[in-house]
């Protein structure tokens, strides 16, 4: 018997169709969290050490390293990196915790004395959760995300007094797309009202509107987003940021049509590592919007060391056939073709003008 349905929202008004991508997203790569907590064999604080290496020279700004109160190895890694002078002064790390006391403590105190540090709390939200897992009314719910949002402030801003630290605060309403529209847009307000100090440029509060599983198309995930950003109050204070995963193969999509929508902000992992059928692939990403003329503001070039570093750290091969990536991307094998293979791409088509080069 068939499954039941999704049900989409009725947002007859939508304006995210007409609209076109014109800029890069901020990215987020949540490689060494989402990515490591989906592997059999998690890294060591060697691999992870690498592969942030890799994403530090691919130019992202914003790294989830860690969720530093799940492991002693994710509290380490968070520790070798600070007091090893391994993070530029232009990078935010970025650390998972939940809304409990005692793992925000331990979360703050793993990043304390780095230049930037953006803490990124969760809690369940969706129906489901609220009433079968938590057994929370949404008031609990509520009061739950709000009196955890206070206590990072207070711990916070106590280690910005003491090591001078700068933190942002991240929030994500967990399995946001199986949240009642209205309800995500209540607990966000209730956490921006709790943080205090949402501003403007770098002082936005960062609201995480994660498909947690993918449960219904791209355009459905468009519509929450472009609702949220409608009614969520002082969206100049906020940047919009998203988390696909892919369970129905459409993360690529919900990534893009969620940024027609309004999202500021991407985060996924390298070649769509992650939980189940991973999270949003970030190079896949980026390199569709280079093939639309936008710099995306991360350098996959030496995509063979990327490669290299990533099916080492993961232990997992890179599948063989993905946009861009890897050895067949650009191959193919009618006899009325040319075969090409990535290394042959720049002389043959130069990718700028996309005409053949001159004989
Ligand atoms: C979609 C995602 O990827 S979310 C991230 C998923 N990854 C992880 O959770 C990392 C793995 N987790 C862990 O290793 C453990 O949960 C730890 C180490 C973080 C915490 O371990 P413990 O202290 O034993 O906590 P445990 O997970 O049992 O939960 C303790 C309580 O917090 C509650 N809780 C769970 N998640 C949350 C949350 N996000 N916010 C608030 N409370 C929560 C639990 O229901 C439980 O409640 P109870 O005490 O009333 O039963
Ligand atoms: C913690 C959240 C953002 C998450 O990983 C998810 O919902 O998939």
């Amino acid at each position: 018997m068939p499954m039941l349905p999704y049900q989409p929202m009725r947002l007859s008004d939508r304006q995210w169709p007409s609209r076109v991508n014109k800029a890069p997203p901020i990215w987020l790569s949540t490689d060494l969290r989402d990515g490591n907590q989906a592997l059999a064999r998690p890294m060591t604080i060697a691999q992870k050490m690498v592969f942030f290496e890799t994403l530090v020279q691919c130019g992202f700004k914003e790294i989830e390293v860690a969720y530093p109160a799940a492991s002693d190895t994710d509290f380490n890694f968070v520790r070798e990196l600070i007091e090893g002078n391994k993070v530029p002064d232009d990078v935010w790390l970025q650390v998972l915790t939940p809304a409990r006391e005692d793992l925000i403590k331990r979360t703050v105190d793993a990043v304390a004395g780095c230049k930037r540090a953006i803490i990124h709390m969760y809690n369940a939200t969706s129906c489901l959760f609220r009433t079968v897992v938590f057994q929370n009314s949404k008031e609990d719910t509520v009061r739950l995300a709000a009196k955890h949002t206070e206590i990072v402030r207070k711990l916070t801003e106590e280690c910005t007094a003491k090591h001078g630290t700068v933190f942002r605060y991240e929030y994500s309403p967990e399995t946001f797309s199986q949240t009642e529209p209205e309800f995500a847009i209540e607990v966000c307000e209730a956490v921006k009202a709790a943080w205090g100090k949402a501003g403007l440029g770098d002082e936005r509060i960062i609201f995480n509107l994660p498909a947690t599983v993918e449960i219904g198309p791209p355009n459905h995930y468009a519509d929450l987003i472009e609702y949220f950003c409608r009614h969520v109050s002082e969206l100049e204070k906020i940047i919009i940021s998203l988390h696909p995963h892919n369970d129905r193969g459409t993360s690529i999509a919900a990534a893009e049509l969620g940024m027609l929508a309004g999202a500021e902000r991407i985060e996924g992992c390298l070649f769509g590592n992650g939980e189940r059928t991973g999270n949003v692939d970030l190079v896949n990403l980026a390199l569709n919007l280079y093939t639309q003329g936008i710099a995306p503001g991360v350098d996959f070039s030496a995509i063979q060391a990327v490669v290299d570093v990533v099916t080492a750290c993961n232990d997992l091969p890179v599948h063989q056939r993905p946009p861009y990536g890897w050895e067949l991307a650009l191959t193919t094998y009618p006899e009325s073709y040319l075969p090409v293979v990535p290394a042959d791409f720049e002389r043959i088509c130069d990718a700028e003008s996309r005409v053949p080069p001159a004989a």
